[in-house]
């Protein structure tokens, strides 16, 4: 790994901040300590704070083409680190060195694609009302953005908040998992490197999260929140927001269903729901948290997708070609059990997996379990881990009811053939995406994003500008 990459101390106002008490950043995969990295408090964030506000002014009137120019530099910068990051990533999260790999590229791409659209952030004129008036409106920064951001994409999650805020002239303060706050740091590292001005972003890193969250939820120089990670945490983030009336984008947790319809190409469906279920060990919220098969196609398809389960290779991200990685901790691990268990005493049917694996730590071998049904927790509660509940159906009127039979909805997947059940099934679906015949639907080209208990805003496409700019409507008279 480029050890120039490896930061251990905050950024704050473009300084390495220590701090006089650090928490250590272990390996998932060994448990080894990567690093300890400065441990800061909430005195510390309001300092972050003061920073992004002081840079916001000259940040804002830089011209668009200044702030695309800088961002296409730290594109171009993390594409040319694209294998030390990965690393880095692969050793503070766990996922298979492939995978973070992919996420370096997926996350570099949000910096590309808002280093264009900063250029597109376009106002308008309107008809007027009166001959004497005309009518106008800015389309402006919103300011001083925090973004507090998940453990499972250490990248990606961060570069889909802080590219489009960047673009629309605002400044950040970044509050990364404490899980993996390096590849956060080395982002940072490769944005002063390009140049990105003092304060414009920051990156506060600590190990209690509820101290740094009250400072950037309450703080009235703060005026957008965004922030990606479970539900519940999300819910008392808007709360905290709600006393200075900040905007807020929330990107939240999931329970997707994964529908094989009897008309589906059962092949391609496995693919695809080994791609939806077990990417990143299951630990994404788009991930399929439920698989609802058709009564005609049930057998086939859960041996199908049992003799491809069996063919993953787990092992330490770094090692080989693997396929799975550990969970990201204990909790994780004793989550995943619970549910299995949960599913097994209330009738399930183990086909595959179903313990903890020989390596030991938190590896856990992917499980696929049959005839589960909607009384087991595995049908209300997202898993995060690699464990595939195969739920069967008989009509399309039952599949949809069951896929809608949650207070989540981010992301639902199902595979058919015929064009009308397609349109029908489709539009019936009450998720912010769906993927038809695909399993993997995620891309800076598109609006990401939940309805209901999954979250407010998109992130991504044009849309995700929306979230860091406010309107201004003007209107000249006495003309
Ligand atoms: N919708 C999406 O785009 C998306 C993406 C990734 C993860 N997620 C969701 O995130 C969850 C898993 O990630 P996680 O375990 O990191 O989630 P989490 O909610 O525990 O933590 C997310 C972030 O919030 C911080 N945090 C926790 N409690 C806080 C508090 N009281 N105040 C301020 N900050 C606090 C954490 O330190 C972390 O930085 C899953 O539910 C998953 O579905 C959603
Ligand atoms: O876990 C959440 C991420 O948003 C998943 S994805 O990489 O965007 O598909």
């Amino acid at each position: 790994m480029s050890s120039d990459l490896l930061m251990s101390n905050a950024y704050i106002n473009g300084q390495w901040r220590e701090a006089p008490t650090r928490f250590a950043v272990t390996n998932p995969a060994t448990g080894d300590t990567i690093a300890d990295v400065a441990d800061l408090d909430g005195d510390a964030a309001r300092d972050a704070v003061a920073a992004a506000d002081a840079a916001w002014p000259a940040w804002r009137k830089r011209s668009a083409k200044e702030r695309s120019a800088l961002l296409r530099r730290w594109f171009d910068a993390v594409i040319a680190h694209q294998e030390p990051l990965a690393r880095l990533m692969t050793q503070e999260q766990g996922k298979p060195l492939k995978e973070s790999m992919g996420e370096v590229i997926y996350g570099a791409n949000f910096i590309e694609y808002y280093a264009e659209e900063a250029k597109r952030m376009a106002g308008e004129t309107l008809p007027s009302h009166s001959d004497d008036k005309r009518l106008m409106v800015m389309r402006e920064s919103i300011g001083v953005v925090a973004a507090i951001t998940p453990w499972n994409f250490p990248l990606a999650m961060i570069t889909r908040k802080v590219a489009p805020a960047l673009a629309a002239g605002c400044t950040v303060v970044i509050k990364p998992a404490e899980a993996t706050p390096l590849t956060a740091l080395a982002l940072a590292k490769l944005a002063e490197d390009v140049g990105l001005p003092a304060g414009v972003l920051n990156v506060v890193t600590a190990s209690k999260p509820a101290e740094i969250g009250e400072v950037l939820t309450t703080d009235p120089r703060v005026r957008k929140v965004s922030f990606t990670g479970s539900t519940p945490v999300g819910k008392k983030l808007l709360e905290q927001c709600a006393g200075t009336v900040k905007k807020a984008s929330m990107e939240l947790g999931g329970n997707a269903p994964f529908i094989v319809f009897d008309d589906a190409d059962l092949d391609a469906a496995v693919e695809g729901a080994i791609a939806s279920k077990f990417r990143n060990s299951g630990q994404t919220c788009v991930c399929t948290n439920r698989l609802l098969v058709q009564d005609g196609v049930y057998d086939a398809f859960l041996n199908k997708l049992a003799a491809r389960v069996s063919e993953l290779r787990i092992g330490n991200g770094l090692e080989g070609d693997v396929d799975q990685g550990p969970l990201i901790n204990a909790a994780a691990m004793e989550k995943v059990q619970s549910h299995v268990r949960d599913a097994l005493e209330h009738g399930g049917r183990l086909i595959c997996g179903g313990e903890p694996h020989s390596l030991g730590g938190t590896f856990y071998q992917p499980t696929v379990i049959a005839d589960v049904t909607p009384e087991m927790r595995v049908a209300r509660e997202e898993t995060f881990g690699p464990l595939a509940p195969v739920f069967r159906f008989t009509d399309d009127a039952e599949a949809i009811a069951m896929a809608n039979a949650t207070e989540f909805g981010l992301a639902a997947y199902f595979y058919a053939r015929d064009y009308a059940r397609i349109w029908h099934v489709m539009e019936a679906l009450e998720y912010g995406m769906v993927g038809i015949n695909e399993g993997i639907l995620s891309t800076e080209l598109a609006p990401f994003g939940g309805i209901k208990e999954s979250g407010l805003g998109r992130e991504g496409s044009r849309h995700g500008l929306d979230d860091y700019t406010e309107l201004k409507y003007v209107c000249i008279g006495g003309l």
